[in-house]
């Protein structure tokens, strides 16, 4: 094939991590690769498309490390709700309904939304993920994806599922040009006993793969795991072996210091979702000592029916702004630590070690935001525009592994009319059901 060389001229280029964090300049992408990213102009072929930069920001497409895309179906479907209430009463029951066409467009209009708000990289956990993969394949976007398991169920159907989820993980890992990654992902300690948990500790094992899971979320569940096994879940997953496993755990808000050592002590990183343990009143995550202590923090949304929006830049914001007020000390989570939460550390946690920064050599996938706007003017410090003004509606431009998937705010590899249709039609068809 042959191949394809771009060239963004002229743009202003977010760099964490650097003593420039705000570089003008040029970045050179080839086939799925930064190959250029400098000061200086690079030489013009002919057959190089050009892209003017003037008027945007470029950065790193964000990077969501917790959700369930399909739930979009789900938004607004149960508001103000505990966790265990909304999950037993409202979720679920519903779920139960979902067919594989009804997660295939739920699935559409939330990386149609994602896609659009600056999100390249997605983790889904989920069921029907043969149809989610379908979307990834289509879309252009990236992904890790996993079956998710609940175990509250007869034996033979939970091993029914496990052997969903694991021929799902060996036969789509490295799929849709590498762009999609698999893991190994028990719904939570709660919700698979522990001789069930194991199995899927040695089906990763087994698959050399990593591990996800639901952990910690609420004052409840940490009490109620005390009662059941006689251990927080922390150690409780420990002892069944989950850290032997590169893992991320979701949520992790009420952790002591010990949980937090355990945790950095086997590298397993943490999905901090400020806006779903917001909605749901579960708390708020000890990020701060999190960072302190050199765990991998990342950002997620969760599902859309617990947040109710996927905008990554809202959850960065909200990350930036909640441990300041929680903590009283407005050094917390500073401005350049949020991005690289949502963008470095996030593709880190999931175990992808080529995207997530504009440097040469990684993964072209990159937004630019339109910063002529009111709310982002006059440009002071544009790191800070990111994070504390911008928004999922000022994305005007998306690549993800070298190909444009969003252009002047329109998704071009996806039908968003027949999505915004489908979308609906199976969210009415699932209150007919
Ligand atoms: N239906 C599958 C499990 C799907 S995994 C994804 C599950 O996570 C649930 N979920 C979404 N958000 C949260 C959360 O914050 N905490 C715990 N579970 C959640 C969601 O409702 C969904 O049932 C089975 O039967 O095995
Ligand atoms: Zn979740």
């Amino acid at each position: 094939m042959k191949s394809s060389k771009t060239i963004i001229k002229g743009g202003r280029f977010l760099i964490s991590g650097t003593d420039e964090p705000v570089l003008s300049g040029y970045m050179t992408i080839e086939d799925d690769l930064i190959t250029y990213i400098g000061k200086e102009e690079p030489l013009m072929e002919d057959d190089v498309q050009v892209v003017d930069g003037s008027r945007l920001l470029f950065m790193p497409g964000l990077v969501n490390t917790h959700g369930h895309a399909a739930m979009s179906l789900l938004r607004g479907y149960g508001d103000d709700l505990a966790l265990q209430v909304w999950l037993q009463e409202k979720m679920w029951p519903m779920e139960a309904k979902f067919t594989g066409e009804d997660v295939y467009w739920g699935t559409s209009l939330s990386v149609l939304e994602m896609l659009k708000g600056g999100t390249t990289t997605f983790l889904d956990m989920y069921d029907h993920m043969d149809r989610v993969a379908e979307v990834v394949e289509l879309s252009g976007i990236r992904s890790v994806l996993m079956r998710g398991v609940i175990g509250l169920c007869p034996e033979e159907v939970q091993n029914h599922k496990l052997a969903e989820a694991i021929s799902f993980a060996r036969n789509w890992h490295g799929k849709a040009d590498g762009r999609i990654t698999t893991m190994i992902s028990p719904h939570a300690p709660y919700t698979c006993p522990p001789d069930f948990f194991v199995k899927f500790v040695q089906a990763a094992h087994d698959l050399d793969l990593p591990m996800h899971t639901h952990m910690s979320e609420t004052k409840r569940e940490v009490e109620q795991n005390v009662v059941d096994y006689g251990l927080r879940p922390v150690a409780h997953l420990e002892k069944l072996g989950m850290f032997t496993r590169p893992s991320i755990v979701a949520h992790g808000v009420h952790l002591n210091d010990e949980e937090i050592e355990i945790l950095a002590r086997h590298d397993v990183g943490v999905s901090h979702n400020p806006g779903s343990n917001l909605k749901l009143a579960s708390g708020v995550a000890r990020v701060t000592d999190l960072l302190k202590a050199g765990v991998k923090v990342s950002l997620g949304t969760d599902g859309a029916a617990s947040n109710n929006n996927l905008d990554m830049f809202e959850e960065m914001r909200l990350a930036a702004l909640i441990h300041k007020g929680v903590s009283g000390d407005p050094t917390a989570v500073p401005a350049p630590e949020a991005l690289r939460i949502a963008t470095e550390y996030g593709a880190k946690s999931i175990f992808l070690n080529d995207v997530g920064r504009l440097a040469v050599g990684m993964k072209a996938d990159f937004i630019a935001i339109d910063i002529d706007q009111p709310h982002l003017l006059p440009h002071t410090d544009l790191l800070s525009h990111a994070v504390y003004s911008a928004s999922a509606k000022d994305v005007e431009h998306v690549w993800v592994n070298g190909k444009q998937v969003v252009k002047h705010g329109e998704c071009i590899t996806l039908d968003e009319e027949a999505i915004r249709r489908k979308a609906q039609e199976s969210f009415d068809g699932l209150l007919k059901r």
